[in-house]
């Protein structure tokens, strides 16, 4: 169902969707579908359909690579059948609109751009630092805000954020069940400045043993022997 003005009071539920070998469908070739296509392949999304007479370069070199099927020509309906979710982002309004009824009559959610009471999701605006993602939304109330504290975030982290998650990762797949029994203000407490500055001078190595001496080897020893 359409959001209406007066919905405008709800908030939107945040979620990261598993879209992995699931159908998804953009309609729309042009520089905000391919964004929207440049967000989607890391997912893993099988297939990845895009629909339009005219794509980018990059949304051209995809197809022929094999990441997504670029199926040339305008939207007609039928084509969302047996999508998971889709986007309609092309530069026709009505377009659009008829994209996201097709939607809402088979149930897929649709983000319809710049059509709020299209949209059954919105985008956020997105920090990532390797698989570190940061999203942010205004509600759908300032664009323009989302991406300026976007901007802001992006100072604030700088790259090796990236590799702080890879080392808390690490020690966290290694834990093994052990990871269970570890308070998390204990987490907390192990990712100080000590740590961070390994991180920061490249020394993830160091890192990962610092971190794994401070919450694990005693435990996993104890859990061994039970
Ligand atoms: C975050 C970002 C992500 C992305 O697009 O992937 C995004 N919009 C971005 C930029 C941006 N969009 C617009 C401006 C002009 C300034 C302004 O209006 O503020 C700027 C600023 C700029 O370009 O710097 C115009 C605009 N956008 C929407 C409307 C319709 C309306 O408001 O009715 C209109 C009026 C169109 C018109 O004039 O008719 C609607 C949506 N835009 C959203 C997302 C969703 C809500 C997200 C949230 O919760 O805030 C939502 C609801 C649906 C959607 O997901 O598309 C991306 C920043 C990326 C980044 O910089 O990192
Ligand atoms: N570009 C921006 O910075 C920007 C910013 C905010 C909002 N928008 C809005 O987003 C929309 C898309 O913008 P854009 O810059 O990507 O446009 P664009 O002109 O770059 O691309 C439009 C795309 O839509 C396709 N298309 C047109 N009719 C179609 C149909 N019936 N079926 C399938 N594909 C169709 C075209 O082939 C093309 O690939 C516009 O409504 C624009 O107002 C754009």
């Amino acid at each position: 169902m359409a959001r209406t003005h007066a919905d405008k009071i709800y908030d939107y539920y945040p979620a990261f969707l598993d879209l992995c070998r699931k159908k998804v469908v953009v309609v729309g070739g042009g520089e905000i579908a391919t964004g929207k296509v440049r967000g989607l392949i890391p997912c893993g999304p099988d297939p990845l359909v895009v629909i339009a007479p005219e794509v980018s370069d990059y949304i051209r070199e995809k197809a022929i690579e094999g990441a997504l099927t670029w199926i040339q020509r305008e939207y007609t309906y039928g084509d969302l059948e047996g999508a998971y979710i889709c986007f309609a982002a092309t530069d026709d309004k009505s377009a659009n609109a008829k994209v996201a009824k097709e939607a809402r009559e088979r149930n897929i959610p649709v983000l319809a751009v710049d059509d709020i009471p299209n949209c059954d999701f919105i985008a956020p605006a997105v920090v990532r630092r390797g698989r570190l993602v940061i999203a942010i939304s205004t509600n759908a109330l300032s664009p323009a805000i989302a991406s300026h504290v976007r901007r802001k975030i992006e100072r604030d982290f700088p790259p090796h954020w990236a590799h702080l998650l890879e080392v808390a990762a690490t020690v966290r797949e290694r834990l093994g069940p052990a990871r269970f029994t570890i308070d998390p203000e204990e987490w907390q407490r192990a990712l100080d400045d000590d740590l961070k500055s390994l991180v920061w001078e490249g020394k993830v190595d160091e890192a990962t043993e610092l971190l794994w001496s401070r919450l694990a080897s005693d435990k996993v020893e104890l859990e061994a022997r039970a």
